[in-house]
């Protein structure tokens, strides 16, 4: 399996995303024209510094307004390719990608692109070249791909064959099935892209959005298994163009990059996998050449819950972070054997608060203050678990083990926090009793009722949205809700909850559109994947927010209007409505059950926050019609 990446797809210079590119382990290139046209040095440069780099160039594009052209305009377009051949030649570029025509001057004449085609291919075997066929979707008399393959097949070239690209078919909404008809030896390049759904304008779409396999909302898994069953076995490649992808520091892209095809291909070797085994065995499936070389990872983990939540801080902000988990209704369970770490515990959750110095903790500390470094995830399969991430592209970390201690799998999540994998089978304090030497505190506040996290809310830069969709999706295997957008009084916070089948984890990805919002602030205070606000479950919010409050936690104040405004909205008991106003309590309903929540204030310097959340029958999502009520009051608590 030979992966490849347009390298319209990163930012930097054109050797800077050569060298990103062959780091994060891809076989080669396709060569986006206008990259070339600025590089300072000529084809046969170019070509040797990425023989250098371990890459091949695998097609050079794109070819434009070239088939179906008027007699006057096509003998200019043929002068035009030799030129581009020339390059191919002196770059070693075997393939050209020929785009369908857009030009006004273009005819709808199948026959003729048939005929001009089969010349431009004649002319590339010529000089043992290639030449691929790409519909558009915004071509003017070809935009589908069997248009393109219907051209390809009449003009019968051996050195002309059909370029696909996920794109163009998913964005029309076209069918891939038929894909699998072509002989396989005819489709000559393979272009993967993603994208959100969005009702715009094609081209726009298609230059502005593109997003890497598993990143949007295509079903690019069905789509590449239709090119395999064709046969076909040439190069994977991705050719994403994408705003934010073009100042993203390219390192990161092409890392993402390499785990969305791992990914992509996991999945579509599973679907082969079903096909072969089948009742009655698809024997194209059983055929496909490359099956072998699809990455294959462990299978993502199943999920208990949140083992623990980790802090970091250092001799000085230590205590103030207790006193804020007493407040709440921690106790203080035990210090660690070896380090100078306390364990805080309430109801299953447990926090620990990291101040040993020279520390990954203590790092992430002088980053960005008190803040969570760690979580613990709860699985019965931890080693698989980590397995997976590494193999699908993560980072896997070490911590340095006293003696007797546990040691847990762990792996950096992006952005630099780390991710530990603690097994299930440990129990709720298996893992803490190896660690940590009990040690109660005399002043213990008492608990509030808190049972559980229900959700960890994540600030991310917009540029590691994406990255932070597909390390959920790929890397821990969770499905994610639609994007929304939430009204901060300073500007839009885009939003998705990412969790596992239990409902067992759950994450919230959030990203500011503004630099204003109390999000990208946190993003600037805490670094890009810090913890924004962690929810913790309670099985009677009303009971906790009085043990709360009687323990001096500030609460966030919500408008009176808003108590108006919801039984215009809900019917709604009017005795719950009037204890949910008087304690401040948040409402929203679903088909599948109630939602009562509530904020805390954010501690002054710190910017994360809490919030105390019940769910009643099978609510499953995170009051997000209540966020503009919350940034609202966050936005007027501080002035
Ligand atoms: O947007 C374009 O022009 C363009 C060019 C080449 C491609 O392969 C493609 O999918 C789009
Ligand atoms: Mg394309």
């Amino acid at each position: 399996m030979r992966r490849s990446i347009a390298t319209v797809s990163l930012s930097g210079t054109l050797r800077q995303k050569l060298e990103a590119v062959a780091a994060a382990g891809f076989d080669g290139v396709e060569l986006f024209e206008p990259d070339f046209t600025h590089f300072p040095g000529m084809a046969g440069a170019l070509g040797r510094m990425a023989a250098d780099l371990g890459l091949t160039i695998d097609l050079f594009q794109p070819f434009r307004d070239f088939e179906a052209m008027p007699p006057g305009l096509f003998a200019r377009s043929l002068d035009r390719a030799e030129r581009k051949f020339d390059l191919m030649q002196a770059m070693g570029a075997p393939l050209m990608l020929c785009c369908s025509n857009t030009s006004p001057l273009s005819v709808d004449e199948p026959e003729l692109a048939a005929e001009q085609l089969h010349a431009l291919a004649e002319r590339a075997a010529r000089r043992g070249l290639r030449v691929g066929f790409e519909a558009l979707a915004w071509g003017r008399h070809t935009a589908r791909y069997g248009q393109a393959w219907d051209i390809v097949r009449r003009a019968d070239h051996p050195a002309l064959g059909l370029i696909l690209d996920s794109f163009h078919t998913l964005s029309l909404r076209d069918d891939p099935a038929a894909i699998a008809d072509i002989p396989g030896d005819k489709i000559f390049f393979l272009q993967m892209a993603d994208a959100p759904l969005l009702s715009m304008d094609v081209l726009q779409w298609a230059r502005h959005h593109r997003v890497f396999p598993g990143q949007g909302d295509f079903d690019v898994v069905g789509f590449y298994e239709q090119v395999l069953l064709a046969g076909y076995s040439g190069p994977l490649s991705l050719e994403i163009f994408n705003d934010m992808f073009r100042e993203t520091p390219n390192r990161r892209t092409a890392v993402d990059a390499m785990r969305s095809l791992l990914y992509l291909e996991s999945q579509v070797r599973q679907r082969l996998a079903t096909r072969a085994a089948a009742a009655r065995p698809d024997a194209r499936a059983a055929d496909v050449l490359q099956v072998r070389e699809l990455a294959e990872p462990p299978a993502a983990p199943e999920f208990a819950g949140v083992a623990f939540i980790e802090f970091a801080a250092d001799e000085a902000t230590a205590p103030g972070l207790g006193m804020q988990l007493r407040q709440l209704g921690f106790r203080r369970a035990g210090r660690h054997r070896s380090k100078a770490a306390s364990l805080y515990r309430q109801g299953d959750i447990a926090v620990i608060v990291n101040a040993e110095p020279a520390s990954f903790a203590r790092s992430r500390f002088e980053l960005h203050g008190p803040s969570v470094c760690a979580l613990g995830l709860r699985t019965p399969q931890p080693q698989a678990a980590q397995d997976r991430a590494v193999a699908l592209r993560s980072q896997r970390h070490r911590s340095p083990l006293g003696p007797g201690e546990v040691e847990v799998p762990a792996i950096v999540s992006p952005g630099g926090n780390l991710m530990h994998f603690v097994d299930e089978r440990l129990g709720p304090d298996g893992l803490f009793a190896a660690d940590f030497v009990p040690d109660e505190d005399d002043d213990t506040a008492p608990d509030a009722g808190l049972r559980r996290v229900d959700h960890i809310a994540l600030g991310l830069s917009l540029e590691q949205y994406d990255t932070w969709t597909l390390f959920t999706r790929a890397v821990l295997g969770l499905s994610l809700a639609e994007s929304q957008e939430l009204a901060d009084p300073f500007g839009l916070v885009r939003s998705r909850a990412a969790a596992d089948v239990a409902r067992s984890l759950r994450l919230v990805l959030n990203a500011s559109l503004s630099s204003r919002t109390l999000t990208a602030r946190t993003v600037g205070r805490r670094g890009d994947g810090g913890v924004h606000h962690i929810a913790f479950a309670s099985d009677d919010i009303f009971d906790s927010v009085a043990r709360l409050r009687a323990q001096g936690v500030a609460f966030l104040p919500i408008s009176p209007n808003y108590y108006d405004d919801l039984p215009t909205r809900f019917d709604i008991e009017p005795a719950l409505l009037a204890r949910m106003r008087e304690a401040g309590v948040l409402f929203d309903r679903s088909a599948d059950g109630d939602f009562l929540h509530i904020y805390t204030r954010a501690a002054a310097d710190e910017g994360l926050f809490y919030e105390v959340v019940q769910r009643i029958d099978f609510y499953d999502g995170y009051g997000a019609a209540n966020s503009a009520a919350r940034m609202a009051a966050q936005a007027q608590a501080q002035t």
